[in-house]
């Protein structure tokens, strides 16, 4: 059983919870800016800082580290987007981060979460998310197509995650726009951003906002996936780990030398 399949059964043991009651949150009714349309328009590599306070792969990161403040922080830093964990089990965050932080900020808010079921995607609206994930490798093709056009009936828009050419191709069938490849191996761990550059060359719409998940750590990191084509970066552990958050974001915030969307 690899660590996503774990992930899964997990997520398939809490939905009859979320099934019982409706979500409750205090309401959030900020308009967020897309973020398809930062990714598309920007000259700038855009981030999308993550909450992380723990991992599968690297146990505790940083769990009395506060999530208003870290996103503030972030979105002071021009973080394009807050990623906010909302896994529990093995990551030890909450719909409450989530709503917290949507609160606190005005930028788009991606809920980051394993997808397997509407009621997840009922809950990610009502905490305050403008974005989700759904991981193509989780998921069937009728399961993925069916959950993203739930999310975008809900003005939600999707970033989709895919880890070879084959999800690449099954994320472009769906018509995803946002499209981001994870250079972690969820069955090793191992990290590696050639994954990127890999995907990348695959990519045949410019249509597409191209980003690059996991494993950035510096500016040389950044350097090498904007040079491979990503317009973003979603970063957790680093900025996490930091002690200057906001030095540490506005270096990866590189110029790209191709005007993105062209
Ligand atoms: O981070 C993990 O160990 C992990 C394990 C299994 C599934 C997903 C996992 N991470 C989720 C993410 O996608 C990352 O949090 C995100 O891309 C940021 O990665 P990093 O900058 O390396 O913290």
């Amino acid at each position: 059983m690899t660590i996503l399949d774990k992930i899964i059964e997990q997520k398939k043991s809490e939905l009859p919870g979320l099934l019982a009651q409706a979500p409750s949150f205090p309401a959030v009714t900020k308009v967020r800016p897309s973020l398809y349309e930062t990714l598309m328009t920007s000259n700038t590599l855009q981030v999308i800082s993550e909450m992380k306070r723990a991992s599968p792969s690297k146990g505790d990161i940083a769990t009395h580290i506060d999530p208003v403040e870290q996103a503030t922080n972030y979105e002071t830093a021009g973080a394009a987007c807050i990623s906010v964990l909302t896994e529990q089990a093995f990551f030890k965050g909450s719909f409450n981060d989530l709503n917290a932080v949507a609160q606190a900020v005005t930028i788009p808010v991606l809920c980051k979460d394993f997808f397997i079921h509407e009621v997840q995607i009922d809950y990610a609206k009502a905490a305050g998310a403008s974005v989700i994930l759904l991981i193509v490798a989780a998921l069937t093709d009728e399961q993925l197509q069916a959950l993203y056009t739930y999310a975008v009936n809900l003005d939600l828009e999707v970033l989709v995650e895919v880890h070879d050419i084959e999800e690449l191709q099954r994320a472009v069938n769906i018509g995803a726009k946002i499209i981001g490849v994870n250079n972690r191996n969820l069955k090793t761990f191992d990290v590696s951003l050639t994954k990127t550059r890999e995907i990348a060359q695959h990519l045949s719409s410019s249509k597409i906002a191209f980003i690059s998940e996991s494993g950035i750590w510096n500016r040389d990191d950044a350097e090498y996936v904007a040079n491979a084509g990503a317009k973003g970066v979603l970063v957790g552990e680093s900025l996490m780990r930091s002690g200057d958050v906001q030095a540490a974001l506005q270096a990866l915030q590189i110029e790209l030398s191709t005007k993105v969307g062209e």
